[in-house]
C-alpha cells in the first residue's frame, strides 16, 4: 500500500467513525462533540453502546496517525516539542492556580485574570494561548478565557490537579533519567537502581522514597485519586468485562484488594456476590473503616482480612480470585510467588477462575497507534519507577506456566477488554496437561475484543 492510499484509508476511518458518533448524538439527542465553553463533560456516556465507543477509538487513533504520516521527517522534533511544552503550560497554570480563578461559566478578561493569579500578563497569554492548542481551556473571544470540558474538570475534580503535580514533579524528571539508569544498572530489576534513585538522588526504592517523603507522599496520594476518577481505570469496565451474572451466590476473593472499592462497586451490581478483601494489616484496617461507612447490605457481604499476597491462600474454596494492578508491581520472580499459592484452589475446583486484570501489551499493530501509546507509556513508568513492567500476553502465560505442578498449570482462557479501559481482564484457570488437548503454549484458548 502506498502511503497516499494509507493516507485516505485513515481519512475514511475518520470519517466513518465520526458519522457513527454523530449518528448516536442525534438520535440520543444530546450535543454533539465540541471543545466550545458550554460543551458537556463527557464526548459519550458510558452508557452509549459499545460500537459507538469502539468508533471513538478507531477515530482518536486513526487522527493521530494521519498527523504521522502527512508530516513531513524534519517536522518530527518540532512537534515533540510542543509536547513538552504542553506539559510546562498545564503546571504552569495549575501552580498559579488560573484554572480556579477562571469562572466555571462566562469569561475572563487577561488583565483581570493576571491580576486575580497575580501573573506577568504577558506570560499568562503566552501559556494559555499555547495551553489551548493541547484543546485545554479556551478564548471564545480575543483576550477573554474561558473554561471548555478539558480546563473546567481540573475545577470539579480537584484529584486532577493531584495528578498534574505528580506528573510534573515526579514522573518528568524521572522519565528524562531513564538512560541514564539504563547506562548504569543496565537490566536491573532492583528496584533501587532506577531513575527515581537518580532523579530524585536517593538510595530508596521509589515506593519507600515517596511514603518517607512528606512533600511526595501527598501528591501520591492526590495522583492516585485521579487515576481512580478517570476512565481508563474505572471499575465499571471489570463489570462489564466478565459475566459476573452466571456466578449468583459465589465468593470473590480480591487479593491485595484495599480498601475494598472494587469489591463495592461489584457488591453494589451483583448483590448475591460475598466477598473477602486480602491485604497487609495495615491496609486492611483501613479496609475495615472504608467498609464500616458502607451500607449495611453492602458491608455485610464484603469481609476485610489480612493475608501476605506470597504464603499460602487460606480460602481454597472461593470462585473467584481478583489480582488487579498488582502483578505489575512485580518482576517475574515476585509475580510468580504470588501466583504459585493459586494453583492448589484453582487445582481442586475446576470451575474457579483466576481474574487477573492489567494492562496487556499489544502485538505492534494490534490496536490503533493512540491506544498502542497509552499502553506503553504504562509500562514504562513501570520500569523508570519500579524496575518492573506491563506484560503482554505471551509474557503472562510465561509467568503462569512458572507456577505448573508438574500435573497441569494455570492456562489463560479469555481476554477481555472494554473500548476505554486501560486494564484487561484475562481470566485463568488450572488446566491438566492430560486434559489440554495439545494448547500448551497459550496462544490459543482465547480471544482479545476491545480496543
Ligand atoms: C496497587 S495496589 C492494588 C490496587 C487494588 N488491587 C485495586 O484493584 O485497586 C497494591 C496493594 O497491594 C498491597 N500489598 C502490598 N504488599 C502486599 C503483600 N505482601 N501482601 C498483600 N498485599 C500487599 C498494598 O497494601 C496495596 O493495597
Amino acid at each position: 500500500m502506498n502511503n497516499s492510499s494509507h493516507l485516505e484509508s485513515l481519512a475514511e476511518t475518520i470519517s466513518a467513525a465520526a458519522k457513527v458518533i454523530s449518528g448516536y448524538c442525534t438520535l440520543d439527542e444530546s450535543p454533539h462533540p465540541s471543545l466550545s465553553p458550554d460543551a458537556p463533560s463527557v464526548v459519550l456516556p458510558h452508557t452509549a453502546p459499545e460500537y459507538v465507543r469502539q468508533a471513538r477509538q478507531q477515530l482518536l487513533s486513526a487522527a493521530k496517525e494521519a498527523l504521522q504520516v502527512a508530516a513531513e521527517p524534519c517536522e518530527y522534533l518540532p512537534m515533540l516539542a510542543v509536547q513538552y511544552q504542553y506539559i510546562a503550560c498545564i503546571k504552569w497554570l495549575a501552580h498559579f492556580q488560573v484554572f480556579a480563578a477562571v469562572p466555571l461559566t462566562g469569561s475572563v478578561p487577561y488583565s483581570q485574570l493576571a491580576s486575580i493569579c497575580s501573573v506577568p500578563e504577558r506570560q499568562l497569554k503566552s501559556v494559555v494561548r499555547m495551553a489551548i492548542t493541547s484543546g485545554c481551556l479556551c478564548e471564545p473571544q480575543p483576550g477573554e478565557i474561558a473554561h471548555n470540558p478539558t480546563s473546567r474538570q481540573f475545577v470539579t475534580l480537584p484529584a486532577y490537579l493531584g495528578w498534574i503535580r505528580f506528573m510534573t514533579d515526579f514522573y518528568m524528571p524521572v522519565s528524562s533519567q531513564m538512560a541514564e539508569a539504563t547506562e548504569k544498572w543496565g537490566e536491573s530489576e532492583q528496584p533501587t537502581e532506577t531513575a527515581v534513585n537518580l532523579a530524585m538522588n536517593t538510595p530508596l526504592s521509589a515506593f519507600t522514597f515517596i511514603t518517607r517523603s512528606r512533600e511526595f507522599n501527598k501528591l501520591f496520594g492526590g495522583y492516585m485519586k485521579g487515576v481512580s476518577a478517570s476512565e481508563g481505570t474505572a471499575v465499571r469496565h471489570l463489570i462489564a468485562d466478565y459475566d459476573w451474572a452466571q456466578l449468583n451466590q459465589a465468593l470473590v476473593v480480591h487479593i491485595d484488594g484495599g480498601p475494598g472499592n472494587v469489591c463495592v462497586a461489584l457488591a453494589e451490581a451483583f448483590p448475591r456476590l460475598r466477598f473477602v478483601v486480602q491485604d497487609t494489616a495495615e491496609q486492611t484496617n483501613q479496609s475495615r473503616s472504608f467498609l464500616k461507612s458502607q451500607p449495611e447490605a453492602i458491608r455485610s457481604v464484603i469481609e476485610a482480612s489480612v493475608y501476605d499476597h506470597c504464603s499460602a491462600q487460606p480460602i481454597q474454596n472461593a470462585n473467584v480470585y481478583l489480582l488487579r494492578m498488582v502483578l505489575h508491581n512485580h518482576a517475574d520472580s515476585n509475580a510468580i510467588r504470588i501466583l504459585a499459592p493459586l494453583v492448589q484452589p484453582l487445582r481442586s475446583n475446576p470451575d474457579s477462575r483466576l481474574l487477573i486484570i492489567d494492562t496487556v501489551l499489544p502485538e505492534p499493530g494490534q490496536v490503533g497507534v493512540l491506544d498502542d501509546a497509552l499502553q506503553r507509556y504504562r509500562d514504562l513508568t513501570m520500569q523508570q519507577v519500579f524496575n518492573t513492567k506491563e506484560r503482554d500476553l505471551t509474557e503472562f502465560q510465561r509467568i503462569l506456566d512458572a507456577t505448573s505442578d508438574g500435573a497441569g498449570r494455570l492456562a489463560v482462557q479469555k481476554v477481555r477488554r472494554s473500548p476505554g479501559s486501560a486494564l484487561s481482564v484475562i481470566e485463568v484457570a488450572y488446566e491438566s496437561y492430560a486434559n489440554a488437548n495439545g494448547n500448551r503454549n497459550g496462544n490459543g484458548a482465547f480471544q482479545e475484543f476491545g480496543y
